[in-house]
């Protein structure tokens, strides 16, 4: 549905806040706007010196001294034009810093629920082109619009000061050209914001073409994509067709209406000195002052069209900055070193609240204990991690941390006593000493290697031409599946959490691969309370409890051989190899 024009006034409205923050750059723009501006009425006035004096009385003095003047004020004008548009640059690019800061801040606070809704290309093409969109609308709108409407003030007033009946007359278009503008902003702001918004997907499934390039080429489905491509391409050219077509029609038909005006002055104004009304000189002030009145409105139409465009993203942009549910990250208790005493008490939890995925779940970890979680895919093994960490939480029930109910830790210090090794161990592009230091910033040589020893990743980094500074590519691409887990895991080791949270990957890596897997887990689960989403047999034979999770229940608990002999589903699980 194309939005009503209001929301653009108040992102308009919104924007000027952020101007607020800068607003002594703000005031100095338009006091040098104002005295640049008003330097426009000298050269309508040299000229009418010239014509109705300096020429009749032959004053060679004069022209020297009309002419000193006209230059002065046009070197005086184009200096301050100058000044201006330094200042501008610094004060509009200190805004867009300000909001792009907020935006990112924003999106990296704003809870999983709102990222499983949204797209990647949605949230670049935001920050990419909306951005920089609303970031025009400063430039044009107080650079350009602030000194059209000056211009268009000042020379209206000194026309109407040489002549007032005259000036009337000539400013017949004024009211259309206005209504034109009007009615051109109104017809193109909600037809913006579909541009924006057909530009938005078609870079979502670009972001999604490349991130499963692998998928694409393995499954052939190159063409199919093409064609999901073109589509939505063909839909932002639409769009921006009909936009181009608004402006086809918008911008000469102003046009003509201000050299309508200009015709009308010339007509009326030889008739008028013919009548002995004006002088010739006061009509060619007038046909100056008239040049500089329709000028700016010309310019204005641009304006106008840049405004509306970027309006349509600045309000796409607040968009984001105006969604509920930010996490705050600070409020609560801090957790200084958490013991590791988990408990499930009751667990009610659905992503979609009317479809629930866990239910009356119970779980209880000890301290130091290591539990691993055992279930069929899509039993909510994971999700009780992400109810662990904070990431959602629960509908019904509670989650105590040492008898503590976790809403009452600050988010920041429960996420700190958690070290979580994520299935699909996900590596930032980058380097590999970059990735370890996410667990801890300030580690030092020693202890990147070390826990690179401890996770038996040691080896595998050393043998690399660049070792710690080998580049791992996007999502670790350039490493195995067995290589980036256990840069995952000395991640975690780095991060020395009491609490490791290991989402074991399903992917099958060689047997060695596996071997060293399983000696780093041993290492890492030692001091610390682990919860552990197992799929190998070595994990689940030497924890301490296994939970069998069944359609979001926990089924059954205890030891392997307990659960052999006393549960039948966790035997069929073991035996159809799903652990
Ligand atoms: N972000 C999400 N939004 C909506 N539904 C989700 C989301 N994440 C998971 N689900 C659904 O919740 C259910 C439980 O998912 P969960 O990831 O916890 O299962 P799991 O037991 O860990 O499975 P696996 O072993 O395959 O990782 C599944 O039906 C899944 O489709």
């Amino acid at each position: 549905m194309p939005d009503r024009p209001s929301s653009s006034l108040s992102a308009a409205r919104r924007l000027l806040q952020f101007a607020r923050a800068h607003w002594r750059m703000a005031l100095l723009q338009f006091v040098l706007a104002v005295f640049g501006t008003s330097l426009i009425i000298v050269f309508p006035g040299v000229v009418q010196w010239f014509v109705d004096d300096i020429i009749p009385s032959k004053d060679i003095a004069g022209i020297w001294k009309a002419g000193g003047l006209a230059v002065g004020a046009f070197f005086l004008r184009e200096f301050l034009f100058y000044v201006r548009t330094r200042v501008n640059s610094v004060f509009e690019q200190r805004m867009i810093f300000d909001l792009r800061g907020q935006l990112h801040r924003k999106i990296a606070r704003l809870p999983l629920s709102w990222f499983d809704r949204q797209s990647t290309g949605d949230i670049l093409t935001r920050m990419a082109d909306d951005v920089p969109a609303t970031q025009r609308v400063i430039l044009e709108g107080i650079e350009q619009g602030l000194t059209s409407i000056l211009q268009i003030i000042i020379s209206a007033v000194v026309m109407f000061y040489t002549n007032s009946a005259f000036a009337l007359i000539v400013m017949i278009p004024t009211p259309f050209i206005a209504a034109g503008g009007w009615l051109f902003a109104r017809w193109v702001a909600p037809r913006a914001k579909l541009a924006r918004e057909a530009s938005s997907h078609m870079n979502s499934l670009l972001h999604d073409t490349i991130t499963g390039i692998r998928q694409i080429k393995s499954y052939t489905a190159e063409d199919t994509k093409q064609e999901d491509f073109n589509e939505a391409s063909h839909r932002l050219r639409q769009s921006q067709q009909r936009l181009m077509t608004a402006w086809a029609v918008y911008s000469p038909l102003m046009g003509f209406f201000g050299s309508f005006g200009l015709v009308m002055l010339l007509s009326l104004g030889a008739y008028g000195t013919i009548q002995g009304e004006i002088t010739t000189g006061e009509l060619f002030k007038f046909i100056f002052l008239l040049g500089f009145f329709f000028e700016p409105i010309a310019r204005l139409h641009g304006v106008n069209q840049t405004l509306v465009t970027g309006l349509a993203s600045a309000e796409r942009v607040f968009k984001i900055l105006d969604q509920e549910g930010e996490e705050d990250l600070e409020r609560g208790q801090a957790l200084i070193r958490a013991q590791g005493a988990i408990e499930f008490q009751d667990i009610g939890f659905g992503y979609q609240p009317e479809k629930p995925v866990l239910q009356h779940l119970h779980l209880t970890v000890h301290p130091r204990q290591t539990i691993a979680i055992v279930g069929a895919t899509g039993s909510g093994k994971s999700t009780l991690f992400q109810l662990l960490t904070r990431f959602y939480d629960p509908q019904s029930g509670s989650i105590t941390l040492d008898g503590k109910d976790i809403t009452a830790y600050s988010r920041i210090s429960l996420r700190d006593s958690i070290a979580y090794v994520t299935q699909d161990a996900f590596l930032f592009a980058g380097t590999i000493r970059e990735n370890l230091r996410l667990g801890k910033h300030d580690a030092t040589e020693e202890e990147l290697w070390l826990a690179l020893r401890h996770a038996c990743a040691e080896e595998f980094v050393r043998q690399h031409p660049n070792g710690l500074d080998a580049q791992v590519g996007e999502r670790g691409v350039m490493l195995s599946g067995g290589e980036r887990q256990r840069i995952a895991m000395a991640r975690a080791f780095l991060k020395d959490a009491p609490i490791l949270l290991l989402d074991e990957a399903t992917s099958a890596v060689d047997n060695r691969s596996e071997q060293l897997i399983q000696q780093a887990l041993e290492t890492l689960r030692q001091d610390r309370t682990c919860l552990v989403i197992a799929h190998r047999l070595s994990t689940v034979v030497s924890a301490d409890v296994i939970y069998v999770m069944r359609q979001g229940e926990v089924l059954a608990h205890g030891r392997h051989e307990e659960l052999l002999e006393s549960c039948a589903y966790y035997r069929e699980l073991a035996s159809l190899a799903l652990l």
